[in-house]
C-alpha cells in the first residue's frame, strides 16, 4: 500500500540511521525504562548489580523498539492519513516495510539473547510477551475495534516493570504486580487526555478512541476514576506490602494530590483543551518522579540519612 521509494534513494547514511531511530518511537522508551528501573531497585532492596541494570535496560530498550517498529509497519496506512504521524519513516517512504520487519526481528532476537544470557529466561520471555501483546492484542485486535483498546493494551506498556523485577529475582511477586498495576491504571488518564486533544485525527481514520465514540464528558469521568484508582494503587507499596518507605510515601501523596487536582479540573472543564493538555503533560512527570521516588527510597544511603535524622530528633527531644 504506502510503499513509496521516492526519498530513500537520496538519503545519506546518517539520514538512514535517523529514520530507523524514528521508527522505534524513541521518546516513549525512557519512561518505560524508568518503570523497569523502579521495580529493579525495589526488588534488589536498593543494591542493583550495575551489569544487570545495563543489560536489562538495553534488552528492554530493544524489545520496546522492536514492538514499536512492528506497530509502525502495521499502522502505516492510518499513520499516513494522520497529520501527527504522516512524517514517520514508513508513511513518508524513507523505509520499506520489509526492511523495518528485518530490523524489528533483529532487535527482538538480540533483546531475548541479552536478557536470557545475562538475566534469566523469565525476564527474556516477559520482554517478548510485551512485543506480542503490543503488536497482536493492542495493535491488531483492539486499536481499530474497541473503545477499550488502550485500557487493555496498556498492559503492554506495564510489562517493562515486570521485566525489571524478574531480571533481579527470577520470579514475580506482589510488589512487581503492584508496579505493573500502577502503570496499567495510569495509562487511561495518560492517553485519553491526549486523545481528547487529537480526537479529530483518530475520527478521520476510524480509530474508535473513547473520546471519538463516547464523547468528552464520559471520557473525563473515566479519566477521573482511573486517576483516583492509580493514586490509591501507589500507596499499596507502603501498606500492605511494606516495600517502600517515607521518601516514596511523601512523593506518592504529593504527586498524587496534583494528579487528582488536574483530573478534577478536567472533570469540571471537559471542553477546555488546556486542562487536557495539562493532565497529559503532568501524567508523564508523575510517572517519572514516582519511579525515581521508588529508586531513591530503596537506596541504603537514604536509609542511613533517615536513621541519622531520627537519631538526631530523638537526642534533641532528650
Ligand atoms: C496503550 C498505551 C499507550 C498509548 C496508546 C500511548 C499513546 C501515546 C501517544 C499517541 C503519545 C504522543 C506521541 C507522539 O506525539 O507521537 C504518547 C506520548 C508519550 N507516552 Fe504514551 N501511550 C501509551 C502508554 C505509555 C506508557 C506505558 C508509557 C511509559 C511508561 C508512555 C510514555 C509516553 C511518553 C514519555 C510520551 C511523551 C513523548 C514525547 O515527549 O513526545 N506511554 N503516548
Ligand atoms: C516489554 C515491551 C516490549 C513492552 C512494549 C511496551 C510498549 C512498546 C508500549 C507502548 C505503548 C504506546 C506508547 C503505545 C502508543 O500507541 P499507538 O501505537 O497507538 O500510538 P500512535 O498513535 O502514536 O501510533
Amino acid at each position: 500500500m504506502i510503499e513509496t521509494n521516492v526519498s530513500r534513494h537520496h538519503q545519506t547514511f546518517l539520514q538512514v540511521i535517523q529514520s530507523y531511530y524514528q521508527l522505534t518511537k524513541p521518546r516513549i522508551i525512557p519512561l518505560l525504562l524508568i518503570t523497569t528501573a523502579g521495580s529493579m531497585w525495589i526488588a534488589a532492596k536498593g543494591e542493583v548489580d550495575p551489569l544487570l541494570l545495563l543489560v536489562t535496560l538495553t534488552g528492554g530498550t530493544m524489545a520496546a523498539a522492536s514492538g514499536q517498529t512492528i506497530n509502525c509497519v502495521y499502522d502505516r496506512d492510518i499513520d499516513y492519513e494522520m497529520e501527527r504521524t504522516r512524517h514517520r519513516p514508513l508513511p513518508s517512504g524513507r523505509i520499506q516495510s520489509r526492511d523495518a520487519l528485518i530490523f524489528a526481528s533483529a532487535l527482538a532476537v538480540i533483546s531475548f539473547t541479552l536478557l536470557y544470557v545475562f538475566a534469566n529466561l523469565l525476564a527474556a520471555l516477559l520482554a517478548m510477551s510485551g512485543i506480542v501483546f503490543y503488536v497482536l492484542i493492542y495493535t491488531h485486535f483492539l486499536k481499530r475495534h474497541s473503545t477499550q483498546n488502550i485500557v487493555i493494551g496498556g498492559a503492554a506498556g506495564a510489562i517493562p516493570a515486570l521485566v525489571g523485577w524478574a531480571a533481579v529475582t527470577g520470579t514475580l511477586s506482589w510488589p512487581a504486580w503492584v508496579v505493573f498495576a500502577i502503570v496499567f491504571l495510569w495509562t487511561p488518564p495518560h492517553f485519553w487526555s491526549l486523545a481528547l486533544m487529537i480526537r479529530d485525527d483518530y475520527a478521520k481514520v476510524g480509530v474508535p478512541m473513547l473520546p471519538v465514540i463516547a464523547g468528552t464528558t464520559p471520557t473525563v469521568r473515566q479519566i477521573w476514576l482511573y486517576t483516583l484508582v492509580t493514586v490509591a494503587a501507589t500507596f499499596s507499596l507502603i501498606y500492605p506490602l511494606h516495600v517502600s518507605g517515607v521518601i516514596y510515601g511523601v512523593l506518592a501523596v504529593s504527586l498524587g494530590a496534583v494528579f487528582i487536582y488536574k483530573a478534577w479540573q478536567l472533570l469540571h472543564n471537559p471542553e477546555d483543551r488546556n486542562f487536557a493538555k495539562g493532565l497529559f503533560l503532568y501524567s508523564i512527570s508523575y510517572m517519572m518522579l514516582l519511579c525515581v521516588g521508588m529508586v531513591v527510597d530503596s537506596l541504603p544511603f537514604t536509609h542511613h540519612v533517615l536513621n541519622v535524622v531520627v537519631d538526631k530528633a530523638h537526642s534533641l527531644m532528650g
